[in-house]
C-alpha cells in the first residue's frame, strides 16, 4: 500500500539509512539526503548503502540525493539524523527551503557545544516551524535492520507531527509512543552516551552482573539529577527514551559508545578509538560538555568526572573505579526522595 505524505531523511549514516528503510517498507516516498556523491549513486544502482548496513536492501523507491533544497523541499516531514557536530550546519543550509508547514524531526542523540543546546533548541532558533519534534528510545540501528521487536518514542509538543511520526514509522516491528516532554526525552538520549561508556569500560575490566546493575541505577540517578538541575521532569527518564535507551546502550556491544568503554578498558587511547570506529560515538564529546556544564551549575555527577578523566586525563579505569568506591557513602533515589541524615 503506497502513501501520500512525503518524506525527507537527512543524514544517511546508519540511523539515517535504518529510518529510510523503514518508512520505504511502510509504503511512504522517502528520499534520503546524504553529502557523497558516490554514495547516493551507489543506493539509487544498488539499493543498499555500502558505507553503513550494507546487509540491509533498501526498497526500490528510495531515492538518495545530495541536493538538500530538492530533498528538502519536496517532503513534508523530514528527520535528521546527522551527529550533533553537524547538525547546526546542515540545518542551516536546508534553512531557505525550510516553511512554517514543514514537520521537523531529529533523531540525534547529543548536545550543540554553542550554549549547550539540545538539537530542538537549535531547531526552534534555527527553523521557521513550530512543527517540531524529537525520535529516541533503545534503537540499536543495526536491530531496527533485522526488523527486531522495537519501541521508540515521538516526543513533541505538536499533535500533528506526533500523529504523523507514529504512521510512517510504526508497523509490526515497531511501536511509537508519544510523549509531550521534547526536552526531557532528548536529554535521555544524549546523556545515556556517558554511561554506556562507562559499561563497556567495566565489562572490558571484567566487572560482573552486581557492578553492571550498580552501574546502570547510579547513572540513571546522575541523569536525573542533572535534568532535575536543568528544571527537567525526571519521570520522563523511567519510560522507554531514559532507562529503556540506557540499559540497551550499558548492555551491548553493538552500541558503538559500549564499544568506545570496552576499547578505552582493554587499553587503546582514545585517539585510536576514535579512528578505528568510523561512525559517530555521541558520548565522547558529550562527556566533555556535560562536564562543562556540571562545573558550571555545581552539580554532583561523580560518573561523569571518573569518566573525564580517563579520556581526557590519562587516568587508568581501574585506578578511577577503585577512588569510586571510596567516596562518601550516600542516600539512594536522592533525586526525588529526601536524603537521609
Ligand atoms: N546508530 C544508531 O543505532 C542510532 C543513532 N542515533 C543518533 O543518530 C545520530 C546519527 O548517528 P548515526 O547515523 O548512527 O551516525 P553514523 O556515524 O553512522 O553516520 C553519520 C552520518 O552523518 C554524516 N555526517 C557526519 N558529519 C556530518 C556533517 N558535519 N554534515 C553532514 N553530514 C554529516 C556522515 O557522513 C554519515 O552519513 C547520532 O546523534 C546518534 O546518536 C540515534 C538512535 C540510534
Ligand atoms: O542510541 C543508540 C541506541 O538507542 C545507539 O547507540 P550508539 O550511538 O552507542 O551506537
Amino acid at each position: 500500500m503506497t502513501h501520500n505524505l512525503r518524506v525527507a531523511v537527512v543524514g544517511g549514516g546508519s540511523f539515517g539509512t535504518a529510518l529510510t528503510s523503514i518508512i520505504a517498507g511502510n509504503g511512504y516516498p522517502v528520499q534520503l539526503w546524504v553529502r557523497d556523491p558516490e554514495l547516493a549513486s551507489a543506493i539509487n544502482r544498488d539499493h543498499t548503502n555500502p558505507r553503513y548496513l550494507p546487509q540491509l536492501t533498501l526498497p526500490e523507491q528510495v531515492q538518495a540525493s545530495t541536493d538538500l533544497g530538492r530533498v528538502v523541499s519536496s517532503a513534508e516531514l523530514i528527520f535528521l539524523a546527522i551527529p550533533s557536530k553537524g547538525f547546526a550546519t546542515v540545518l542551516e543550509q536546508a534553512q531557505p527551503y525550510l516553511t512554517p508547514d514543514h514537520r521537523l524531526v531529529s533523531t540525534t542523540k547529543g548536545f550543540e557545544e554553542q550554549g549547550f543546546q539540545l538539537m530542538s533548541q537549535v531547531m526552534q532558533a534555527h527553523a521557521p516551524t513550530q512543527h517540531i519534534g524529537v525520535l529516541s528510545g533503545p534503537n540499536l540501528a543495526s536491530e531496527l535492520a533485522q526488523q527486531q521487536l522495537t519501541a521508540t518514542v515521538i516526543a513533541s509538543a505538536d499533535p500533528v507531527t506526533r500523529r504523523q511520526v507514529q504512521e510512517v514509522l510504526s508497523n509490526h516491528y515497531l511501536r511509537v509512543y508519544a510523549n509531550t516532554d521534547m526536552y526531557g526525552v532528548e536529554l535521555g538520549g544524549a546523556l545515556k552516551n556517558i554511561y554506556a561508556i562507562a559499561a563497556g569500560m567495566a565489562a572490558a575490566m571484567g566487572m560482573g552482573e552486581n557492578t553492571k546493575s550498580m552501574l546502570m541505577t547510579r547513572a540513571l540517578a546522575e541523569m536525573s539529577r542533572f535534568a532535575v538541575s536543568l528544571g527537567a521532569n525526571p519521570l520522563t527518564f523511567l519510560g522507554l527514551a531514559g532507562v529503556g535507551d540506557l540499559i540497551v546502550t550499558c548492555s551491548s556491544p553493538l552500541s558503538r559508545n559500549f564499544r568506545v568503554g570496552q576499547a578505552l578498558g582493554q587499553g587503546q587511547t582514545l585517539e585510536q578509538i576514535v579512528a578505528s570506529l568510523g561512525q559517530v560515538a555521541e558520548g565522547v564529546n558529550t562527556i566533555k560538555l556535560v562536564k562543562a556544564k556540571a562545573d558550571e551549575m555545581g552539580i554532583y555527577m561523580p560518573l561523569v568526572q571518573a569518566l573525564y578523566l580517563v579520556l581526557f586525563a590519562g587516568y587508568k579505569p581501574t585506578e578511577v573505579a577503585k577512588s569510586m568506591m571510596d567516596r562518601e557513602q550516600s542516600t539512594d533515589v536522592e533525586f526525588v526522595l529526601p536524603r537521609c541524615e
